[in-house]
C-alpha cells in the first residue's frame, strides 16, 4: 500500500522517520526529519505502519549534505543529513516525549550539553569481512560496508585505521574467513585492538607475526582473552584524574563529554557525600564525581579490580568496591556503610524494580542517575515516583552526535 503527502514529525532512536497517517503512526525507512514525502507500507501491525520511503515531495528544511561518503549505507549515524542544531531539538524532544509519556512530567525545555559534532569517539567497533576488511553493519541489516574512514572516531584512530587493516587482511589471507570483529579503543596516544576470532588454529601465527606490534594488540576467542603484544588495558585521564580502563571494561566513548556531563552529576551531587555507586564499572564515574568515600557494586570482577587500582592511583583514603549482582543490594548494607547518597548508572535496560523498592526503604535523600536511554530513565523516575521521590533536576548531554542516542543525568530526591 502507498500513502502520499505525510510529512516527517519526528525521528525514532533508530533512526526511522515517524509520520501521522489518516489511521495510523507510520515508522518510516529512510526518510529525513521535517520533509514531505509518499511511503510504501511493508508491514501493517495492530497500531502502526512499518514502511519505506518511495519518493520526496518537499525537502526538509534542516536539510544538510552529510559529510560522510558512507552515511546512506552505514548503520553507524542515523541523522547525518540533518543540522547540527536540529538533531539536538530531536534528542530534547526524545527525552521531553519520554518523561511526559512514562512518567506524567511536562518540561518545556530541557538543556543539552553540546559538543564537537566529530572526532569524539575512542571507540569504535567494526566488522571484518571475508577478504579481511574492515566493515560497519548497513542500515537496518547484517549485511556489511567495507569502510576506510569513519568520522565520528578521534584523529588517532581515523589515522591508524589503514595500518590496522593490514593486520586483518594479512591474517585473513593466511587464514580465509577466520576473524569476526575489532574493536578499537584509543586514549591520547596509545591504540588497543581486541579481535574476535573465529578459529584457533590462527593464533600461533598471529603471536608469530604480531607479538611485537606497536599497537596493543588481544584476542577473543569465546570468552577466553589472549594477549599478543602489549597491554590488555589503557589508561584514561578524565578531569585530572588517571583511570586504568581493561579491554573488556565499559568506559565512556566520548572523553570530552563524559568530563562535561560528570561536571554536572558532580554538580547534582553536592560536597561532603559518602556514596553508593552501584554499576560503578571501574569506578571512573563515582572517583571523577566524589573524590573520596566510595562504595561500587559492579558485576565484572575485572572492572572491580581495575576500580580498586583506580582508587589507589588517585589517592582515594576510604573506598571499597564489591564485584556482585546490583539487583541483590539490601538496605541493611546501605544503612550500615552509612550512605548519603548514591550514584547509579545502569546498562540501557535501567533498574530492576527491587532495587529501586531497596534505595526507597534507606530513605537516602539524593540519587544520581546517569543513563544512556529516554526510556527507561523515564520508566524508573515513575518507579521512583511511586516511592516518594522526584525528579529535581535532568539534563542532557550529546555523547553521540550524528546518532539519536543521548546520554542524561538527573537529580531524584526526596524531602
Ligand atoms: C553503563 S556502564 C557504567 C559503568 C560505570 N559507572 C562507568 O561510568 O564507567 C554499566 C555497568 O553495569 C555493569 N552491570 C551490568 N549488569 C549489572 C548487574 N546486574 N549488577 C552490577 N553491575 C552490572 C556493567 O558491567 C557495566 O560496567
Amino acid at each position: 500500500m502507498e500513502i502520499k503527502n505525510i510529512k516527517i514529525i519526528d525521528i525514532l532512536q533508530d533512526g526511522r522517520a515517524v509520520a501521522k497517517t489518516q489511521s495510523k503512526t507510520a515508522f518510516i525507512e529512510g526518510a529525513i526529519y521535517g520533509e514531505i514525502c509518499n511511503i510504501k507500507v511493508n508491514n501493517e501491525k495492530k497500531n502502526f505502519f512499518e514502511a519505506e520511503k518511495t519518493k520526496t515531495l518537499e525537502k526538509s528544511p534542516y536539510l544538510r549534505k552529510p559529510p560522510c561518503p558512507y552515511y546512506y549505507e552505514c548503520g553507524g549515524c542515523s541523522i547525518m543529513d540533518i543540522n547540527y542544531k536540529t538533531q539536538i531539538k530531536l534528542k530534547k524532544n526524545l527525552i521531553k516525549n519520554a518523561l511526559l509519556k512514562s512518567a506524567k512530567i511536562k518540561i518545556d525545555d530541557i538543556e543539552i550539553l553540546e559538543g564537537e559534532e566529530f572526532g569524539y569517539r575512542n571507540k569504535i567497533r567494526l566488522q571484518i569481512n571475508k577478504n579481511g576488511k574492515l566493515a560497519y553493519n548497513k542500515k537496518y541489516s547484517n549485511d556489511l560496508v567495507e569502510i576506510k574512514d569513519c568520522l565520528l572516531a578521534k584523529d588517532l584512530i581515523r589515522e591508524n585505521l589503514e595500518k590496522i587493516e593490514k593486520i586483518t587482511k594479512d591474517i585473513t589471507k593466511k587464514y580465509p574467513n577466520s576473524l569476526e570483529e575489532i574493536t578499537i579503543r584509543a586514549n591520547e596516544k596509545e591504540i588497543l585492538l581486541n579481535i574476535k576470532i573465529k578459529d584457533e588454529k590462527i593464533i600461533p601465527y598471529i603471536k608469530n607475526q604480531y607479538k611485537d606490534s606497536t599497537y596493543n594488540i588481544n584476542l577473543i576467542n569465546k570468552k577466553e582473552k589472549i594477549n599478543i603484544s602489549g597491554k590488555d588495558y589503557l589508561i584514561y585521564n578524565l578531569l585530572g584524574k588517571k583511570f586504568k580502563i581493561s579491554m573488556n571494561d565499559f568506559y565512556q566513548v566520548n572523553d570530552y563529554m563524559t568530563e562535561k556531563l560528570y561536571k554536572t552529576a558532580k554538580d547534582f551531587l553536592g560536597e561532603n557525600q559518602k556514596v553508593l555507586d552501584l554499576f560503578c564499572g571501574s569506578a571512573t564515574s563515582s572517583i571523577a564525581i566524589n573524590d573520596d568515600h566510595v562504595v561500587g557494586i559492579e558485576i565484572n570482577k575485572n572492572a572491580i579490580k581495575d576500580a580498586k587500582e583506580n582508587a589507589k592511583e588517585n589517592d582515594l583514603k576510604d573506598y571499597k568496591f564489591i564485584a556482585k549482582n546490583a539487583n541483590y543490594i539490601d538496605d541493611k548494607f546501605i544503612k550500615k556503610e552509612k550512605i548519603d547518597a548514591i550514584v547509579l548508572d545502569p546498562p540501557r535496560a535501567g533498574l530492576d524494580k527491587e532495587i529501586i523498592k531497596t534505595i526507597a526503604k534507606t530513605k537516602i535523600k539524593k540519587i544520581v542517575y546517569i543513563s544512556c536511554n529516554p526510556q527507561t530513565l523515564a520508566r524508573d523516575i515513575k518507579r521512583f515516583q511511586e516511592n516518594g521521590y522526584n525528579l529535581e533536576k535532568i539534563k542532557g548531554c550529546d555523547m553521540f552526535s550524528e546518532t539519536m542516542h543521548v546520554e542524561m543525568v538527573a537529580l531524584i530526591a526526596r524531602d
